[in-house]
């Protein structure tokens, strides 16, 4: 199981919060209603995507670690097409879709949208999208967003990054975000930190054992093996995410340069 860079803060309760775990959103009842909506499952995952040779990166993080943040940075030098899951949420929530009342309410409390939703949300914007490399930041978010996503998609990523960051800092730059958000308050990103520890860094955990683990912040010595597995086998990176904006990017450039390199596939 991963650690974080501090203990637990003063701000979060070290007893056991098993009602998010057990009961996190009214999960059968919410369930059936968009059983009519749920993606087709391909054994394979859409043909399109398995002819698309597709390179996809998992961002992952708890909130405020500063995933949206570096995804810009990489975007913008490596030019990948980005997808926020919250953002498809809230794109969802704005457009009034059927259950959008729900969908906020989830947020609000912090908790986890059903997994079928957001894997279509993502299903969608990437079989629209022309590119062939995706950031796919803040998801999967529970052990049973990561399965939903390989079955429906028949995908699983070549990169994962982990943002590793202290909860108060966490906590600070999240009340310090500034975008209206409706979860950026002290009482959402509390609950928000206990989902995260409990249902997130088991994700991140499965990937640390499913491939290989690399510290970002010792990359040159890893540099041939690194970016030489990268795509042949999943590869996490643990980043610390405290420092600058851009110091934290200097830790993620070489990760992205390095695949370019080795891919006859990729431009990066
Ligand atoms: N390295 C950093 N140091 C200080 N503030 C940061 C850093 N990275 C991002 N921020 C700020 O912290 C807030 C949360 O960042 P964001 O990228 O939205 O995180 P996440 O997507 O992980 O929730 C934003 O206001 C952002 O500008
Ligand atoms: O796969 C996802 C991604 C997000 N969310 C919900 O959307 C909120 C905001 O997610 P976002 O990634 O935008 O938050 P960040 O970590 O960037 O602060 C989360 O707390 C969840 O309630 C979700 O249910 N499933
Ligand atoms: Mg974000």
């Amino acid at each position: 199981m991963w650690r974080r860079v501090t203990s637990l803060s003063p701000v979060i309760s070290t007893s056991k919060p098993t009602s998010l775990v057990q009961a996190p959103f009214g999960f059968k009842i919410w369930r059936s209603s968009f059983s009519t909506e749920t993606p087709t499952v391909v054994k394979d995952g859409p043909t399109s995507f398995k002819e698309r040779n597709l390179f996809i990166t998992f961002v992952l993080g708890g909130p405020g670690s500063g995933k949206g943040t570096q995804c810009q940075k990489i975007v913008e030098t490596f030019g990948f097409k980005h997808l926020s899951a919250g953002e498809l949420l809230r794109r969802e929530i704005e457009s009034n879709s059927e259950q959008w009342s729900q969908m906020l309410n989830t947020i609000k409390e912090g908790r986890i949208v059903p997994s079928e939703v957001t894997v279509k949300l993502i299903q969608k914007e990437m079989e629209s999208s022309d590119s062939n490399k995706f950031l796919i930041d803040g998801f999967p978010r529970t052990e049973e967003n990561r399965i939903a996503f390989e079955q429906f998609t028949g995908l699983e990523p070549n990169v994962v990054l982990f943002f590793d960051c202290p909860e108060e800092e966490m906590v600070k730059r999240v009340l310090n975000r500034n975008e209206g958000r409706v979860d950026d308050n002290i009482d959402t990103v509390k609950k928000r930190l206990k989902v995260f520890e409990i249902l997130n860094l088991p994700v991140i955990d499965y990937y640390s054992k499913r491939g290989k683990l690399r510290k970002a912040s010792i990359w040159k010595l890893n540099f041939l093996i690194t970016h030489s597995s990268s795509l042949l086998f999943l590869v996490t990176y643990e980043i610390n995410a405290v420092g600058t904006e851009d110091e934290i990017f200097e830790k993620v450039r070489p990760i992205f340069s390095a695949c370019g390199m080795m891919s006859p596939y990729f431009t990066f």
